[in-house]
């Protein structure tokens, strides 16, 4: 199978290319990346020609931070679900998060994701828990996961709160070299907040959650990091002092990167309209000044990833209030047209740090051949139509979660094809 992307506008830092190109794909993989390829001067029959006409080309998007709910939460979301909703959204790479029900802490339940995965659209990737049902009791067997095919190990949901226990799985995971992915909150100091502590938390009469619950951990994970060697990734950072942290610790050479997501960047607690369980994640939505820090970090490279902490839950628990209902929000199908919007649209970022934080340093992180157009690289390509504009829409999601505080939204930026190993996965209906 040969597939011709004709005069799209390709940005792809891995290569250092950005500008009018075409690429001739066979098979699962890129073929030629040129200006005006002649299939004739190759003697080569395409089957597939995709008129890109100018629209953006870029490395599919990488998530390294998604709730598949799979085991366990099947009402919440499957796996065959998000990887829809992934295509949808241009990811043609997603991780799933081990906090599922059992956790992903056994050879035989990454076993059972493998296999469901095989059905979905997209490639994914379990992270596998770093104790025992996520209790933070007994570590699991780190070199076992990983040999099952763990890409990273995490307790994402919470923090692994016994320093020592902690250290022991940073040893094992440097030892082995993969990385350890860090939800930092000190769960005694968060006690039941359910937002940000501050001005708004006391209007709406509601528990807070502090910055220092992120800080603490962020610096304890840190500081482990250091002494035992572990590539620490510092999952959905949302505060100024977390990105002080990570630039500090960057700057003595400490092994780490830091990611945030879509929600930290656009929206603050004071966007929060009322008690409106869509506007509850964890950590939560932070001040107009931590806004500003998640934003400066993003432009220096001090965060490295944007992923989206898709988190899916149904309509029933999110209908509760915001001290009943379960943190969390989807991410998938409006990360990209977020990003877009408030990043690149307004200066922010450019082309090649957007590609950078969606797909290129992702796939660093998990050390896979993926985020680049190179010849020979896998053929895991998004194509975007920039201008397009249109309203943020729940109930088109392909999701089963529909809890997102962007309803309503309007932005730019349309994902025209996801292609995933040279086979066309997504297709916008009106392209
Ligand atoms: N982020 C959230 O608010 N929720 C996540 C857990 C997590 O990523 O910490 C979930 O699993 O629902
Ligand atoms: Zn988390």
């Amino acid at each position: 199978m040969i597939t011709l992307i004709k005069n799209g506008y390709v940005v792809d830092p891995a290569s250092a290319r950005e500008g009018k190109f075409d690429i001739l794909i066979k098979d699962d993989r890129v073929l030629k990346v040129e200006a005006n390829i002649k299939p004739d001067d190759y003697k080569i029959k395409v089957d597939k020609v995709i008129e890109a006409g100018g629209k953006f080309v870029m490395p599919g998007f990488i998530d390294l931070h998604v709730h598949l709910r799979e085991p366990g939460y099947e009402y919440k979301e499957t796996i065959l679900t998000g990887s829809l909703a992934a295509a949808c959204g241009g990811f043609t790479t997603i991780c799933a998060m081990p906090n599922t029900n059992p956790a992903l802490d056994n050879p035989d339940t990454l076993k059972y994701v493998f296999d469901q995965a095989e059905r979905g659209l997209v490639n994914i990737y379990p992270i596998a828990a770093i104790t025992k049902g996520q209790e933070g009791r007994e570590l699991n067997n780190i070199a076992e996961l990983v040999k099952a095919g763990a890409v990273a190990i995490s307790e994402d949901g919470k923090s692994v709160m016994d320093t020592l226990l902690y250290y022991k799985a940073m040893e094992e995971a440097a030892k082995i070299g993969v990385s350890v992915f860090a939800h930092c909150e000190d769960k005694s100091l968060a006690a039941d907040g359910v937002m940000n502590a501050g001005e708004k938390a006391d209007e709406l009469g509601l528990p807070g959650i502090s910055n220092a619950v992120e800080d603490i951990i962020t610096a304890r994970d840190v500081l482990m990091a250091k002494e035992t060697g572990a590539k620490l990734h510092l999952c959905h950072c949302s505060t100024k002092g977390s990105t002080f942290i990570l630039d500090m610790a960057k700057q003595k050479g400490i092994n780490i990167t830091g990611e945030t997501c879509p929600h930290y960047f656009t929206l603050s607690d004071k966007d929060i309209p009322e008690d409106d369980a869509n506007y509850k994640m964890n950590p939560p939505l932070r001040s107009p000044e931590d806004v500003e820090a998640i934003k400066n970090a993003l432009k220096n490279d001090i965060l490295d990833v944007i992923a989206t902490d898709h988190a899916p839950h149904s309509m029933e628990e999110k209908e509760e209030s915001m001290l009943k209902a379960p943190f969390g929000i989807v991410g998938l199908e409006t990360a990209f047209s977020i990003t877009w919007t408030e990043l690149v649209k307004t200066g922010i970022l450019s082309y090649r740090q957007l590609v950078e934080k969606m797909s290129l340093n992702p796939a660093k992180i998990l050390n896979i051949d993926r985020g680049c157009i190179g010849e020979g690289s896998v053929a895991d390509i998004v194509i975007i139509d920039p201008d397009k504009e249109y309203t943020i829409d729940k109930n088109e999601f392909f999701s089963m979660g529909k809890n997102t505080p962007f309803h309503g939204k309007k932005v730019y930026g349309k994902v025209l094809y996801t292609i995933v190993s040279g086979q066309v996965k997504y297709e916008y209906a009106n392209s």
